[in-house]
């Protein structure tokens, strides 16, 4: 084990750099060099392949970004941030003033005062697979009104609930341990945080841990905490158990939109799911940060799975902040942006945030159903026509162009992502 000192001089700011052998040396310097222009003061490790492995601030708030350079997934990437878990295990009163959102995007008891009913629709699911035409009806409405759904009777409360504990149990380890799966610098795969896209951006009340489930050749095992007992069978079971019910949706969906079943499925040329395990810590003052700030998805469709107790999903309904109060087992399922595209706005993306709570934190999984990156995102045949309804989407926008246009901003809100799918007026 070797260790240097080495000061970059134009900021003076010490790096501390550790060698797990002789043979890393040159590709420390060479990395340090490179990542000095980007993030400018940290320690590093490097693992025995030179690939950076560890980066956190000397004498600061300890980081969760790592470094370990492949080409990643093509999609985007986020700066690494501290970890708000520890930041409330440091000292739980302290809100760090880049988690103070701006007045206007504060949570106010006002929000939640809903002018119609705050049911979110319930299907169930059982009866879908069963051809049942009344509550495939239901499925229409719910994803033309409101674009969230609740789904009961889905038979995979099992895998659900090892889910929840295996998620738990992540964000449980210590953070030298959960680090060494932290995002790398041109991924958004791993540990760390979501959409941070500069340094004086406001930052979510969330750590979360984002991994490719589906299919196994796209998984990159490097962010998968193998060490942990039975989480990667129950990350696999569970990513099979909720594609099941995915695939069940689109049958639905296919059929509302007018075309057989498998369409939608087909639709999605190689598609991928990515599963976010999202922690969020408890707040002391919930009334200032946001666990994550309003956007809308840029899957087909999300299936969220939630703290079965804690109320904090609140979705734009008619205006009004609605919170989704959650249903034992139940799954939460929302259209995103894809599906809004493709239904030429049917079925409607819908804006969503979710707010913290002064006593206990809160674990919650979103499974996104994401098309190939090739995959055109023009809106089906059947849901075009001179009459009723006229073209609102565009065609010939490739998915992976929309993904990264949507990743290399900060959430703020649903407009300003839709707008790159839709026609000029
Ligand atoms: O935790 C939640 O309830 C929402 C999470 C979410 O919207 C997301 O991960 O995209
Ligand atoms: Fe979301």
């Amino acid at each position: 084990m070797l260790f240097i000192d080495l000061y970059n001089r134009t900021k003076s700011i010490k790096f501390t750099v550790e060698c797990s052998q002789q043979l890393a040396l040159n590709t420390c310097i060479f990395g340090l060099l490179y990542l000095n222009g980007i993030l400018c003061s940290g320690a590093l490790r490097f693992d025995r392949g030179g690939a950076v492995s560890d980066f956190s601030y000397v004498g600061g708030l300890v980081n969760m970004g790592t470094m370990q350079e492949d080409e990643g997934l093509g999609f985007g990437s986020s700066l690494p941030v501290p970890s708000v878990q520890e930041i409330v295990r440091n000292d739980a009163k302290n809100i760090p003033e880049r988690y103070i959102k701006n007045l206007e995007d504060r949570p106010k008891s006002s929000d939640n005062i809903c002018p119609v009913s705050d049911d979110i629709p319930i299907i169930n699911l059982s009866l879908l697979a069963q051809g049942d035409e009344d509550e495939r009806r239901k499925l229409d409405i719910a994803c033309q009104e409101w674009g969230f759904f609740q789904i009961i009777n889905h038979g995979a409360d099992g895998g659900l609930t090892k889910m929840k504990a295996a998620v738990a149990e992540f964000f449980d380890l210590p953070l030298s341990e959960k680090k060494k799966y932290g995002m790398a610098t041109n991924d958004v795969q791993g540990y760390g945080q979501g959409y941070v896209v500069s340094e004086d951006q406001k930052l979510d009340w969330n750590d979360l841990l984002f991994l490719i489930t589906l299919p196994p050749n796209f998984r990159n095992m490097k962010y998968w905490p193998l060490t942990l007992p039975g989480f990667k069978e129950t990350i696999e079971e569970y990513a099979k158990e909720i594609q099941r019910v995915a695939d069940e949706i689109f049958a639905n969906l296919s059929l509302l939109m007018g075309v057989e079943s498998y369409f939608l499925k087909q639709m999605h040329g190689d598609a991928k799911q990515g599963i976010r395990m999202n922690y969020y810590p408890s707040c002391a003052r919930p009334d200032l940060v946001l666990g994550v700030s309003p956007h809308s998805d840029s899957s087909s469709i999300t299936l969220l799975v939630q703290d079965d107790e804690i109320t904090a999903l609140q979705i734009k309904h008619k205006g009004a902040w609605v919170p989704v109060k959650p249903i034992p087992n139940a799954i939460v399922v929302n259209i995103g942006d894809v599906m809004e595209a493709w239904s030429n706005g049917r079925y409607k993306s819908i804006e969503h945030r979710a707010v913290t709570n002064v006593e206990k934190p809160r674990i919650s999984a979103a499974a996104f159903v994401i098309p190939g990156n090739e995959v055109e995102l023009n809106p089906l045949k059947t849901m075009v026509d001179d009459d009723g309804r006229p073209r609102i989407f565009k065609n010939g926008v490739k998915y992976i162009d929309y993904l990264r246009y949507t990743l290399a901003k900060k959430m703020e809100g649903k407009l300003a992502n839709i707008e790159y799918l839709k026609l000029d007026n």
